[in-house]
């Protein structure tokens, strides 16, 4: 696709999701609110009953307040309307009319130590269960992740939609006390309202129906900045992409010498720019009509207080029946416009666990056999690719075709074949990273689909080009290829010494406690080869039956690499070996060599053979050898 058919795929994109969803769709996200509430449930019960206990608690205590305080103006009302015992405190208080209202002052006084002792309970329980929360939900996440295919992470939709599922397992913290909230706000709600009912009853549908427009506005606004944002996806991925090689120790080095700062900073600028116009507008748009809504029901609120004032002079409601009702319609007033907004923010929220949740729903495509084999120990006849074709998903192009060819039992084979033969792709189909659209392949006569997978992926040792450096120690980046064997530094050193990592990493400070890279303090960078070798040797951590490098030598000097090839295939003895090389003074050390070119295997035999048949393969060979004359 060009460039500009892109962007009007894009535009049109846009425009067909910018529509809202309808309002029966947007509840419908409220199911997720049961899947929420399970997880914080699996995060820790305990807590999660301690702080609907300390909330229901506090949810009646305003109504009490309100009622002492009514109780206590009264009293004073009533003691104010009688000649006095006598000039001094000591007389009142020897008359005893003054123990009543010492009482409900006492009173009063416990209530309020007690709503902020339970409100700082409620923060701290709510804190820890939040932050609990947030960890269960990344480490589900994690989990998850690693259960799903390559595939999923080679697209870009499904990378926004891991991106848009990571940014909600850190931010709905907040949802958790606002649950948690609302429940206690609609508690007080009920008890205020019960004291309401008795007085005035229509003062209540008053104050419900001056709140619906602030209601339906609010959750207007909070799906537009939903869709927003979710639009938005892409684009805040290209944010972060652009800060991370911006300003990162990995990039650094080209961004100084190409000079690309000013670029980085303007395309940044740019995008930044369109999202923060988006979002101020959205942001103005709500203030301007939520101020107009709350102005509403403030008025309603007043009328509301006049009548009782009114009813107040009238002598129908004594003084303190005047202070608490308009202490308990204020309370209501604002709890009736949190609790409303609270239930489409609430709505709003669920519609972001719809990204969350829709992430954990993604499952795996590799099928996993009914009845798994296990991998073959030792492969006695072979690798057998029989009719293979692959596509990559989401391209037309074929990456590999009509791929027939076997491999030995302990036969070292090397793929050669220019950029995007189809090299790797072999690789990730041998490793059920992908699984062929056509065509089988068969270990010991056993289909790939067949074998279990975890069986599979424990009998090969695989190092691919781009392998992790990991910011961990030399030891531990040894130890992750066998992750198991990790806490065994006998079979680290063994493996370390086979990929020759031994030397590199004796002669750091720390040797095999050394962290490596330089994310953390001490940590030690090595060279590209240095890391090579270190890399190599987590396939040597494995009991592998087949053992593949995939290039991962490149930055090994030759003499390193035809040393390290030597090693592989003494050391591969009896297990059956691929590598992939564009070096063919090492390429030549293999039993067998498949030439492959636009995905299909060209030339395959020894290297006497290949060079004998005066093909590709000999073309290519003399090009290399003759650089060297
Ligand atoms: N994730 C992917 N999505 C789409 N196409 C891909 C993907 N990975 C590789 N391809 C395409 O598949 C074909 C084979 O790629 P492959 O990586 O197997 O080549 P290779 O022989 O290993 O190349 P190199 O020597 O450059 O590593 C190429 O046309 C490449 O563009």
């Amino acid at each position: 696709m060009s460039s500009s058919e892109n962007f009007a795929a894009r535009l049109a994109f846009r425009s067909s999701t910018a529509d809202q969803p309808p309002l029966g769709q947007q509840l419908a996200t409220l199911r997720h609110l049961k899947r929420f509430f399970a997880q914080v449930w699996r995060t820790s019960a305990p807590l999660t009953v301690a702080s609907v206990a300390l909330r229901l608690v506090s949810a009646v205590q305003p109504l009490l307040l309100l009622y002492v305080g009514k109780l206590i103006i009264d009293e004073v009302v009533l003691q104010a309307g009688q000649p006095a015992p006598g000039p001094a405190l000591s007389d009142w208080i020897a008359s005893g009319r003054l123990a009543h209202v010492a009482a409900l002052l006492a009173l009063e006084f416990a209530l309020v130590v007690l709503a902020d002792l339970l409100s700082r309970g409620i923060s701290l329980v709510d804190g820890i269960l939040a932050e609990l929360h947030s960890n269960t939900v990344s480490m589900e996440l994690m989990q998850h992740a690693a259960s799903l295919d390559l595939r999923h992470f080679e697209s870009s939709e499904y990378q926004d939609r891991l991106e848009r599922a990571r940014r909600q397992a850190a931010g709905r913290n907040a949802l958790l006390a606002q649950i948690f909230g609302q429940g206690q706000s609609l508690v007080t709600i009920a008890t205020l309202a019960f004291g309401l009912l008795v007085y005035a009853p229509w003062l209540i549908l008053l104050l419900l129906v001056s709140l619906i427009p602030a209601v339906v506005s609010e959750a207007k606004f909070n799906t537009r900045s939903y869709h927003l944002n979710r639009l938005r996806s892409p684009e805040r991925r290209e944010l972060e992409y652009l800060r991370y090689v911006g300003a990162s120790a990995e990039t650094a080095k080209e961004i100084k010498l190409f000079g690309l700062g000013s670029f980085l900073v303007a395309r940044f600028r740019r995008l930044a720019d369109t999202i923060m116009r988006d979002n101020r507008r959205l942001a103005t748009q709500r203030a301007i009509w939520g101020g107009l809504f709350a102005a509403l029901s403030s008025l309603a609120y007043y009328g509301a207080y006049a009548y009782i004032v009114w009813r107040t002079v009238e002598g129908e409601f004594t003084l303190g029946d005047l202070a608490f009702l308009s202490g308990s319609f204020l309370r209501l007033n604002g709890l009736f416009g949190q609790l409303l907004i609270g239930v489409t923010q609430i709505a709003g929220q669920s519609l972001y666990l719809d990204d969350l949740f829709s992430f954990f729903d993604i499952k795996p495509t590799i099928t996993l056999s009914d009845t798994p084999k296990p991998f073959p120990q030792p492969i006695r006849d072979g690798i057998v690719f029989e009719n293979v074709g692959f596509r990559y998903p989401d391209t037309e192009h074929w990456a590999v075709r009509g791929l027939n060819f076997s491999m030995k039992a302990g036969e070292a084979v090397a793929l050669v074949g220019e950029n995007g033969a189809g090299k790797t792709t072999i690789v990730k189909l041998l490793t059920r990273l992908y699984d062929p659209d056509e065509g089988r392949i068969l270990v010991d006569g056993i289909d790939l689909r067949d074998i279990d997978l975890v069986d599979l992926r424990t009998h090969i040792g695989v190092i691919f080009q781009d392998f992790i450096r990991y910011s961990l120690t030399a030891a531990e980046n040894i130890g992750v290829g066998r992750i198991e064997a990790a806490p065994d530094r006998d079979r680290i050193e063994a493996a370390a010494e086979q990929s020759l990592a031994a030397p590199v990493i004796e002669k750091l400070p720390l040797g095999y406690d050394q962290p490596l890279g330089k994310l953390f303090a001490n940590g030690r960078d090595l060279s590209g080869g240095e890391w090579q070798k270190v890399a190599i040797a987590r396939a040597y951590m494995r009991d592998a039956e087949l053992i593949i490098l995939d290039e991962p030598t490149a930055a090994l000097d030759a003499k390193a690499e035809a040393e390290v090839f030597q090693r592989f295939k003494s050391l591969a003895k009896g297990k059956t070996a691929v590598l992939i090389s564009h070096r063919f003074s090492t390429v030549r050390m293999a039993d067998r060599i498949l030439v492959l070119s636009g995905g299909r295997i060209i030339e395959a035999g020894s290297h006497d053979e290949l060079v004998a048949a005066r093909g590709v393969y000999a073309d290519l060979f003399e090009l290399q050898a003759a650089g060297y004359r």
